[in-house]
């Protein structure tokens, strides 16, 4: 009972509402019931149970999926849930399955590329489940460089194989593929046709296709819930009107008609789901700092006083680890936020024929997913080694986190290829201003140039760190100096391809830059609105502190490199940086409790509520068929000899 006697205490301490940072956390009262009820609802249904995942093998494991995945879909129907609670239910049911990419890219692909014509056709059977439809654009030999798909669609198609969609191996009946059109002997680059590829009757694959799994991945149980599948297609006609023709169309002559926008919007559903897991990203680092956090003040090491030794959260090395992930936990979720009113403006902004927003949007969806899961990756594996060796356990439910979490950092595009788009943007960014062009959006302050070129950091004393203003300014010049310095160097190569190629490592760097500071900068905005709560303010302020001043720690080099701050500025950041973890060090629990999470959901002995973690473990050991017996299969044909030999010879 030790441990639930701590995590009261804990929750005593705290300084603010608990609650109201609950809503602020959800991003609304209404979010915040609709999730909370939909947690519950899973949490208290034993068909979502996930503690046995472990010990299933891959078929056993995809079929539990199944099952789980048509008792969400019964469960959607008989409460009649609107299309948000479903979205919430089916993310508390927490296993990766088909239906993430039948929901999550096929009806997008579809509602933005279709015709109205084909979205009256599709968009119905797709809603009732009626179909099921994954994405098939990466290749076995091409994923990033898009333009270079091989699959051609025209009237004589070539063969070529699909390798990674999600829901393709075993259960969609349809797929959006990715091939490269050609009509009348020209070629017009990549589009995005429907493809029937299961029959409807009995399931069974359709002629001149060849559909499989491709294999065990990553992690005991984890991603391998899902049938990434590979896919091959020998000479299969499609009707004309399965080409997604809301952008481009083929008329019944064979005559290519493009309309006037950029072609780029082929690649708007990447967008979007980029977007989606830049708000996942806070959704998978959270639930680890929960576990760490919650077991940190469970955890007892060293320190005797009275009898008691520390808990561990109150070493300063376990807050300078954990703090900033926690920090970095709400950065994302508000950089989410920002990034889905991003996404809805640029959105409506399409539907008017304005495309200035474009690239832009492209830029920050790319950037803002390539560091939020790089850092959330690094982020839980960090968390487990918070936990000492119990965090290696699966029980822990960081593992399975890590196996199922990691992936984010090459799906939906390679994390180093989408920075190397943002350096691209931030390039032209600098170099349309020496022709008179005024950056707009997140570029803004690059209109500043010859002020961040110049200015110097005002910090004098350790508070001053507290001040928005100067650190958005180092964040600003910080990130201007390092693109304006990859610019210049860039300029020295007669060509520019090459000279991109060459330079590309700090390209990314300075890709890297921009981004934090986009992170730090909606954070500060964030925090210049009305944000009402006892106290919640105030711990978002320190919060919003810890990110950008860790940050800042952590990237020093270019910080000093660019002579945006000295030396001594750094060391009166480090000292702010301790005093803001002190302060975070009594609300750190209730800061986890903010998030919501359910038991059910956080699957982790160690970062149970209650906090009652030593009995909790140890019953789960017993549970493991590894003691169904005591003397374990294998002893008579391989221990025993062995012992009997090893008498034997003691015995000569
Ligand atoms: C599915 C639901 C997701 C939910 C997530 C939440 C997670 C929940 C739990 C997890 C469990 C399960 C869910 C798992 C889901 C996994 C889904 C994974 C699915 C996939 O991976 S699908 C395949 C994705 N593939 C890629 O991303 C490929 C990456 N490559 C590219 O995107 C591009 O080719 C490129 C590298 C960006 C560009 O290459 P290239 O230089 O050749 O570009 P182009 O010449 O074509 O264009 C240059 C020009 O165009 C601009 N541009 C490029 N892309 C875009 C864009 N998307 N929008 C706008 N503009 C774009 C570029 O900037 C250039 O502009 P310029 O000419 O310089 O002005
Ligand atoms: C779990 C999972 C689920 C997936 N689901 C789907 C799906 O549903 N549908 C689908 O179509 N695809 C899916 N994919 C495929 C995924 O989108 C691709 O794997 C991803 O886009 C990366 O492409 P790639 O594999 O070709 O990597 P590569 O491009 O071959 O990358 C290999 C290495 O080369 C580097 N590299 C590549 N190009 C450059 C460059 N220009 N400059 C510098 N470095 C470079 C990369 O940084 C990386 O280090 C999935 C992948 C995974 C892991």
């Amino acid at each position: 009972m030790e441990g639930v006697d701590h995590l009261a205490h804990e929750r005593n301490r705290s300084q603010f509402d608990v609650n109201d940072m609950k809503i602020v956390w959800a991003g609304s009262r209404e979010a915040f019931e609709v999730s909370d009820r939909m947690s519950r609802l899973v949490a208290n249904d034993p068909a979502f149970r996930k503690d046995n995942r472990v010990h299933l093998t891959r078929k056993e494991l995809f079929k539990n999926t199944l099952r789980k995945a048509a008792y969400a879909w019964k469960k959607i129907i008989e409460l009649k849930l609107s299309e948000e609670e479903a979205g919430r239910l089916r993310f508390f049911v927490d296993e990766p399955a088909y239906t993430d990419l039948h929901w999550g890219m096929f009806v997008p692909f579809l509602k933005g590329q279709g015709t109205e014509e084909q979205l009256q056709k599709w968009l119905p059977l797709a809603y009732k489940m009626q179909i099921i439809g994954c994405y098939a654009q990466t290749e076995l030999g091409h994923g990033s460089n898009v333009q270079w798909l091989e699959t051609t669609a025209t009237f004589d198609p070539k063969t070529d194989e699909f390798w990674w969609p999600g829901g393709l191996g075993k259960v969609s009946t349809h797929a959006v593929v990715f091939a490269r059109l050609i009509t009348n002997g020209r070629d017009y680059g990549v589009h995005g046709f429907i493809v029937q590829i299961r029959s409807l009757d009995d399931h069974s694959v359709l002629p001149g296709i060849t559909i499989g799994d491709i294999g065990v991945k990553f992690g005991n149980g984890a991603y391998n819930t899902m049938d990434n599948g590979v896919m091959h297609f020998d000479h299969i006609r499609i009707p004309r009107n399965q080409l997604l023709m809301r952008f481009s169309q083929v008329t019944r002559e064979g005559k290519y008609v493009q309309s006037d926008v950029p072609r780029q919007l082929v690649y708007g559903t990447m967008v979007y789901v980029r977007k989606t897991i830049v708000i996942d990203a806070s959704n998978a680092l959270s639930r680890a700092v929960c576990i760490a956090t919650r077991y940190s003040a469970v955890r007892r090491q060293f320190g005797s006083q009275d009898g008691v030794e520390t808990q561990v959260i109150n070493y300063k090395t376990q807050q300078s680890r954990l703090f900033p992930l926690l920090a970095s936990a709400y950065a994302f979720r508000f950089v989410g936020e920002w990034l889905q009113w991003l996404y809805t403006d640029v959105t409506q902004r399409l539907a008017a024929n304005d495309f200035s927003t474009l690239p832009e949007a492209h830029a920050c969806t790319a950037g803002l997913k390539s560091i939020t899961t790089a850092a959330t990756a690094d982020g839980i594996e960090e968390c487990r080694k918070l936990c000492g060796g119990h965090g290696y356990l699966c029980s822990s439910g960081l593992p399975e986190l890590f196996a199922v979490y990691v992936p984010a950092c090459t799906y939906e595009g390679d994390n180093v290829v989408l920075l190397l788009q943002v350096a691209r943007f931030l390039v032209k960014t600098v170099s349309q201003l020496v022709s008179g062009k005024k950056p707009v959006g997140t570029t803004a302050y690059m209109g500043r140039l010859q002020h961040l070129m110049e200015s110097t950091c005002k910090v004098q004393k350790a508070e001053d760190w507290l001040n928005p203003s100067i650190v958005l300014e180092a964040f600003e010049v910080r990130s201007a100096r390092m693109s304006v310095e990859c610019a210049k160097r860039l300029s020295q190569f007669t060509n520019q391809e090459e000279g991109f190629h060459e330079l590309s490592p700090s390209l990314v760097e300075a890709a890297v830059a921009h981004c934090q500071l986009i992170i730090v900068a909606k954070f500060i905005e964030k925090l210049q609105g009305d944000i009402p709560g006892n106290g919640v303010k105030d711990q978002l302020q320190k919060l919003c502190s810890i990110y950008a001043l860790f940050t800042l720690h952590k990237h020093l080099g270019d910080f000093l490199s660019t002579s945006t701050i000295t030396p001594k500025q750094a060391s009166l950041a480090d000292d702010q940086l301790r005093s803001l973890y002190a302060q975070v060090r009594p609300n750190a629990v209730a800061l986890v409790d903010a998030f919501n999470y359910t038991d059910h959901y956080l699957g982790s002995i160690l970062g149970r509520y209650d906090g009652n973690v030593y009995p909790n473990l140890y019953d789960e050991a017993w549970k493991d068929p590894m003691n169904d017996t005591a003397v374990p299969d294998g002893y008579h044909e391989y221990i025993k000899p062995l012992l009997k030999q090893q008498l034997r010879n003691s015995r000569l």
